[in-house]
C-alpha cells in the first residue's frame, strides 16, 4: 500500500528555535547552541487507521539572506508552522508582516499554524529586564492569539522545546490539519528536485500509531 505523504515546513526568524523543536521531536535532544540551518528534512512514519502515513518535516533557514535557498523548501507543502519567540517581540512583528508576504509569493493559500516558541522565557526576569530597557515586554498569549487571527492562521499554539512542552501537541495538530489539506507551493523542476534531494539530510524515525 502506497503511504499517504504530507509535508510540514517550519519557518520564522533566525534563532527562534525551529531546529530545537525538530531536534526534541525527532531525537529527544535539546541543542544548547544556535547553529544556523541551511536546510534539513526529517521523515516520520506513522500509521493512521491501519494505513501508512509519511510526514516530511522541513527545517529552514531564518536569515533573510537565505530566502533563495528557503524558497526551494515550499514545493508541495501541506502545512507551514510559522514560529516566533516570546523573548523576541520583533519576531512576532515579522510573523505578521514579513513572513506572510514570503508565503503568499511561494506557497499561496497554505494552511498556517502560528507557534510561540521559548515560552519558558516569558517570565524570566533577565528577559523582562532586557526588553523593558527597550520599552518592550515578552509576547503575551493574547498578543500571539491576536496575531494568529490577523494572519488567518488555522491555529495558535505555544511551546518550549527546552522543557519539551507543547511539542507533541504541535505535531499532532499539524498532522491532523495536513491530512485535510491539498499541497501548495510551486512544484520544483526535475533539476531542482535533484538538487534539493542532494541538499537534504534525511533521518528516519518511526512513531506509534497516530490515533485520530
Ligand atoms: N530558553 C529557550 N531557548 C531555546 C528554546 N528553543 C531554542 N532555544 C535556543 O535558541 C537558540 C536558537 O535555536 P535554533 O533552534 O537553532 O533556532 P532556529 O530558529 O533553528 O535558527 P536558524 O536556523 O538560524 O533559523 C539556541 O541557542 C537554542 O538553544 C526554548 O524553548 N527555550
Amino acid at each position: 500500500m502506497r503511504p499517504l505523504r504530507r509535508k510540514l515546513v517550519l519557518v520564522g526568524d533566525e534563532a527562534v528555535g525551529k531546529t530545537a523543536i525538530l531536534s526534541i521531536h525527532t531525537r529527544g535532544e535539546f541543542p544548547d547552541n544556535h547553529v544556523p540551518t541551511v536546510f534539513e528534512n526529517y521523515m516520520q512514519e506513522l500509521w493512521v487507521s491501519g494505513a501508512p502515513f509519511r510526514l516530511s518535516l522541513v527545517d529552514t533557514a531564518g536569515h533573510p539572506q537565505m530566502s533563495t535557498v528557503r524558497s526551494l523548501s515550499y514545493a508541495d507543502t501541506h502545512v507551514v508552522i510559522l514560529c516566533f519567540a516570546v523573548d523576541q517581540p520583533k519576531s512576532l512583528m515579522h510573523a505578521v508582516e514579513r513572513w506572510p508576504r514570503e508565503l503568499a509569493a511561494f506557497c499561496p493559500g497554505v494552511a498556517l499554524i502560528l507557534l510561540a516558541t521559548k515560552c519558558d522565557l516569558r517570565e524570566d526576569p533577565m528577559v523582562e529586564q532586557r526588553l523593558a530597557q527597550q520599552g518592550e515586554h515578552p509576547v503575551t498569549f493574547e498578543e500571539g492569539l491576536e496575531a494568529a487571527a490577523r494572519i488567518g492562521a488555522h491555529r495558535y499554539l505555544e511551546c518550549s522545546a527546552m522543557h519539551d512542552i507543547g511539542i507533541g501537541e504541535l505535531f499532532e495538530h499539524a498532522a491532523r490539519i495536513a491530512l485535510d489539506e491539498k499541497p501548495r507551493g510551486a512544484r520544483t523542476t526535475q533539476l531542482r528536485r535533484r538538487r534539493t534531494h542532494r541538499l537534504s539530510v534525511k533521518s528516519w524515525f518511526s512513531a506509534p500509531e497516530l490515533v485520530f
